[in-house]
């Protein structure tokens, strides 16, 4: 890469002296350094490569975006190369760390209004810039959020930022499921209708509740639950009760947000204008409220880590809710979606809401995930928890799940449905696509959250700890107005596709180097699987392959026509998707499973044609007919459109016999015509004659 500033920053890792740690993603470590020639404090993240083999595409586009983009609110790389097997990547330092890291040390809590006003005013003018740019960031969020010494704040990490002016496979990049469970939008996670910038919009109202509260909403549960409550409950928000510091003028904010109509949601320009962010103040403001009497960020990180690592060896149990509230943090592409994962995840749901009644941020509203729920003042209720409405709306849910083993018909949950092709276990990563032999420790042993765990550690490829998250994203959703599929799992023009491993975190920087303790929040991208070793990202990118890697899955959008053919047979050829194998999931089957359906349908189709077509020029066409069609008919149906069609092949075949019938009435009654024809013609010749 080249130099993004105009002081010439060095190319080479021998004019940096490196410092101590201070921050931890999934696909980076970030330290504090100097460059010497320049004799100017920096930050450099280094990013393994070869633990990041699977999205080097990813990574290039992460420091191209960093290098581009000019703006005072983003972060931007000063320039970033290679050394070994690693990438450094050369930025600012920004010496408070960001603000999950800040509230984490000193405001669990949450921060004063004026200061979440400051900190959001100058996040969303990194928003306008971005947008305007044609940019959706899609990891809006606390963790991503730095803050200098003097109380500059600078939005970053832009893994898996993606651009609406991308065409081909970067467009198709762009359209998958991304983001971290707790801050992502209704829309990407649903994958229907696609989505767009606005997306960042309900990132920048969860993260409003996130400073306000010191978390996000739903953050103490396992991704799954997130999702359901994303989709199934009323938006989160700020009660008028429980959140009595806070100004209207703020929970309107957070409202218009927070609708999950994207259409509905103000543009972040609009945003700007909306009356609460007349409390912003200036970023000195920000430096002397917050970042008075801060400890040096290193030593900060390492304490929080510390801490975290205490606490977690001296209370099993603490260690055990920390592992569960981690789940989250993990992504999505750690679920797994096989039928006795999702049983307990269901279990695990219930159990959650009728236990746990302080989670505030469950609303007890059900709303459908189509309706508009979005009126500002609608939105701001929330968090006044009715747990058992909202338990028996997940059991609901969740129950439509269960019914997947009987019927790939009968499951009526939109965002499963889209989700269902999209996820994999990770099982088929044990042994011979992990990295580390630890695999094989962490999977039989633990609960199911340790157990995604290692299936995370393998899938990832790490050997470091983790504090917050990190995740790929997955997006199977399609830009609005592009090419759209009905449902997710249908039809899938897979592509490999850059691949981002964001870090975050709400417990970000806190989990101590235990393998099993790692989290991984941050955005998600899942891959689909497919046997990697034999393709190039590239080729990966022309077929519309289906890809796994580690046990991560992307799913995104594209062309559903001839592709969808292709698709599926690599998926099936590969082995990935066979459901003889037991490793992997029923969800892993499915979009295959789809595709055979609806192929088969449609060759009964051709069938029904090509039978009319013979029976049309065939002089045997009643048998040939009736041959066919019975054939058919021995096919036991399998849905309602194979019913229709064999009521229809009925009624057919009803009328071609009697068509037949009425033909060779004709041809009969011709014959005797013809007879008495040539009868008279005789008689004739005999009179002449
Ligand atoms: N320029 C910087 N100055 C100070 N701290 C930083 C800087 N860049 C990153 N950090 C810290 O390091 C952490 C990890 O950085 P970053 O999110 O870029 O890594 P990553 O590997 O991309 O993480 P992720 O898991 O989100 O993908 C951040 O959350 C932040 O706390």
């Amino acid at each position: 890469m080249a130099q993004a500033s105009e002081k010439k920053f060095p190319l080479t890792a021998k004019d940096y002296k490196l410092y101590e740690e201070i921050g931890e993603g999934v696909s980076a470590t970030v330290f504090r350094a100097l460059c010497v020639p320049l004799n100017e404090v920096v930050a450099i993240k280094v990013l393994d490569l070869e633990k990041c083999n699977n999205d080097l595409d990813g990574i290039r586009r992460e420091v191209q975006t960093m290098t581009l983009i000019d703006h005072p609110n983003l972060l931007r790389a000063h320039c970033s190369f290679t050394t070994g097997h690693n990438l450094w990547v050369v930025m600012p330092y920004m010496s408070g760390g960001s603000c999950l890291h800040i509230m984490k040390s000193a405001y669990p809590e949450g921060f004063e209004e004026p200061v979440i006003a400051t900190v959001l005013y100058e996040v969303l003018k990194a928003l306008v810039y971005l947008h305007d740019h044609g940019h959706i960031h899609r990891d809006v969020k606390a963790g991503n959020i730095l803050i200098d010494s003097n109380g500059a704040i600078k939005l970053a990490d832009f893994g898996v930022a993606a651009c609406m002016f991308d065409t081909g496979d970067r467009q198709r990049a762009r359209n998958t499921f991304v983001g971290t469970p707790c801050w992502m939008a209704p829309e990407v996670m649903q994958q229907l209708n696609g989505y767009d910038f606005k997306a960042d919009i309900w990132s920048l109202g969860i993260t409003a509740l996130e400073l306000a509260h010191g978390h996000a909403p739903f953050s103490k549960y396992p991704p799954m639950k997130v999702l359901l409550m994303t989709l199934q409950n009323a938006p989160p928000g700020l009660d008028y009760e429980r959140d009595k510091r806070f100004s209207k003028s703020f929970k309107e904010m957070v409202g218009a947000c927070l609708v999950k109509d994207p259409k509905k949601r103000p543009s972040s320009e609009k945003l700007l204008k909306l009356p609460f962010f007349k409390h912003a103040r200036s970023i000195d403001y920000l430096g002397r409220s917050i970042l008075d009497g801060m400890t040096p960020l290193g030593e900060r990180f390492r304490t929080l880590k510390e801490k975290e690592a205490d606490l977690l060896v001296q209370n099993k149990a603490l260690y055990e809710e920390h592992l569960s509230q981690q789940e989250y943090i993990r992504g999505i592409s750690a679920w797994n979606f096989n039928m006795e994962d999702l049983k307990n995840q269901a279990a695990l749901i219930q159990d959650d809401l009728i236990s746990n009644s302080e989670d505030a941020s469950v609303s007890g509203k059900q709303t459908d995930m189509q309706d508009d729920v979005g009126s500002p003042a609608e939105n701001v209720y929330f968090e006044q928890a009715n747990h058992s409405d909202a338990a028996s709306q997940l059991e609901d849910g969740l129950s439509d799940i269960h019914d997947l083993e009987n019927s790939l018909a009968a499951f009526p949950m939109k965002p499963l449905q889209a989700l269902k092709g999209c996820f994999d276990v990770c099982e088929d990563d044990i042994g011979a696509g992990s990295p580390s032999s630890r695999d094989s420790k962490c999977s039989d042993s633990e609960q199911q959250s340790q157990q995604q765990s290692c299936a995370v550690d393998r899938e990832v490829g790490r050997d470091d700890a983790r504090d917050s998250g990190q995740s790929g994203s997955l997006s199977y959703a399609v830009i609005a107005g592009r090419k759209k599929f009905p449902s997710g799992s249908l039809l899938q023009d897979n592509v490999l596709s850059p691949k981002k491993f964001i870090g975050d975190g709400e417990r970000e920087h806190l989990q101590p180097r235990f393998q099993a303790e790692r989290s991984y929040s941050g955005p998600l991208q899942f891959r689909q699987k497919k046997d990697f070793s034999n393709s190039t990202p590239g080729e990966d990118a022309a077929e519309g392959a289906v890809v796994e890697r580690r046990g991560r899955f992307k799913v995104t959008s594209a062309d559903p026509s001839v592709k969808g053919s292709t698709n599926c047979s690599n998926s099936i050829s590969g082995g990935s998707t066979s459901p003889l194998l037991p490793s992997h999931s029923a969800a892993s089957v499915l979009p295959s499973l789809q595709y055979i359906l609806q192929q088969n349908t449609m060759q009964r189709e051709e069938l029904i044609k090509l039978i009319k077509f013979v029976e049309q020029t065939s002089a045997n066409a009643g048998e040939l007919t009736e041959a066919g069609i019975n054939d058919l008919l021995q096919i036991p149906p399998t849905s309602m459109k194979e019913r229709e069609l064999q009521a229809q092949m009925i009624q057919m075949q009803q009328s071609i016999g009697g068509l037949v019938e009425e033909l060779q009435r004709v041809k009969a009654k011709n014959s005797q015509l013809e007879r008495k024809l040539n009868t008279m013609l005789k008689k004739d010749d005999i009179i002449r004659e």
